[in-house]
């Protein structure tokens, strides 16, 4: 089934004369996880927000053709009920946290308060989500005081509570260290296994090589390149859109130049490490 459909869309800002979105077609399928990468300024956030339907309902400008959510055409629906069906991960932990609650347990229910959820069932479901994510040792403390890894793994717990269908996730990683990314990502990695539709920006293409199942690529606000994973990152002609390719797949290519081809071109270290184990017959 598929959850957004875009039909001939094209979006302008208000009193901007280029367009930054164009001509985009897609069916995206419900439960599927989508990749969104592109060079700076390619229109990732725009499409975010028309995704979720902040265009427009909140940026006014242009829209033309069709984007449907569930078969409704967005300008249909209404915006509440879109901001609980659509759940949004900002790029910036620190925007993301309230900063009017005192302790983590009650950032996380502000959500499922402001949707006017009975006070049994909200302490319910945010004790869920907070064994879920691992969450026990900081639900006494202040948000505020959190590191950033915490803060950004806080607001997963708050947009996981409110039980979205569809999740856009703009570059969750972009301001953590390594260890607190993989933290982000075994997040993810759950929410996939729940067979939420996510859309995920991020630049570090090696991490969506390994947890998308469908790239989109975008350059000058159109959809330059789509398909899975492997069919896109087994196209050269990416850097050519000023986006990198993962590691595994520039190691095939200097496999391939060096007339040292693994068989399949490999866009992550597990594949890399099949196409080794089946070179030294292991
Ligand atoms: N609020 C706005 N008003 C007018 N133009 C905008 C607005 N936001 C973005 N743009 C323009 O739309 C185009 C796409 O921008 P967008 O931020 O969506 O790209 P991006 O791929 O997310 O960039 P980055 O990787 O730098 O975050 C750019 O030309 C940008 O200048």
């Amino acid at each position: 089934m598929n959850c957004i459909s875009l039909k001939n869309v094209s979006y302008k800002y208000p009193y901007m004369e280029e367009f930054a979105l164009q001509e985009l077609n897609y069916a995206f399928e419900t439960g599927k996880c989508y990749g969104i990468i592109g060079a700076n300024g390619s229109g990732k956030t725009t499409f975010c927000n028309l995704l979720r339907g902040m265009i427009p309902h909140f940026f006014e400008g242009d829209l033309t053709g069709d984007v449907l959510i569930e078969g409704n055409d967005v300008r249909n629906w209404d915006s509440n009920l879109l901001s609980t069906k659509i759940g949004y991960i900002f790029q910036n932990p620190f925007t993301q946290i309230s900063g009017i609650k005192d302790t983590v347990f009650e950032e996380i229910a502000l959500g499922l308060e402001n949707l006017g959820v009975e006070k049994e069932v909200l302490i319910d479901r945010v004790i869920e989500v907070v064994k879920l994510l691992k969450l026990e040792q900081l639900i006494k403390k202040n948000p505020n005081n959190l590191s950033g890894g915490q803060k950004q793994r806080v607001a997963f717990a708050s947009i996981i509570a409110m039980n979205s269908d569809i999740l856009v996730i703009d570059e969750p990683t972009s301001q953590l260290d390594p260890e607190s990314s993989a933290e982000i990502f075994s997040i993810i990695n759950l929410l996939k296994e729940q067979g939420k539709t996510i859309f995920l920006v991020e630049h570090k293409v090696d991490l969506i090589a390994e947890y998308t199942d469908e790239v989109i690529v975008l350059k000058d606000g159109r959809i330059a390149l789509s398909g899975s994973a492997l069919d896109v990152f087994s196209n050269i002609d990416l850097l050519q859109m000023g986006v990198m390719l993962p590691q595994a797949a520039m190691l095939s290519y200097d496999m391939q130049k060096a007339n040292k081809a693994f068989d399949t071109i490999a866009i992550t270290k597990s594949q890399v490490i099949d196409q080794i184990k089946q070179r030294v017959g292991v």
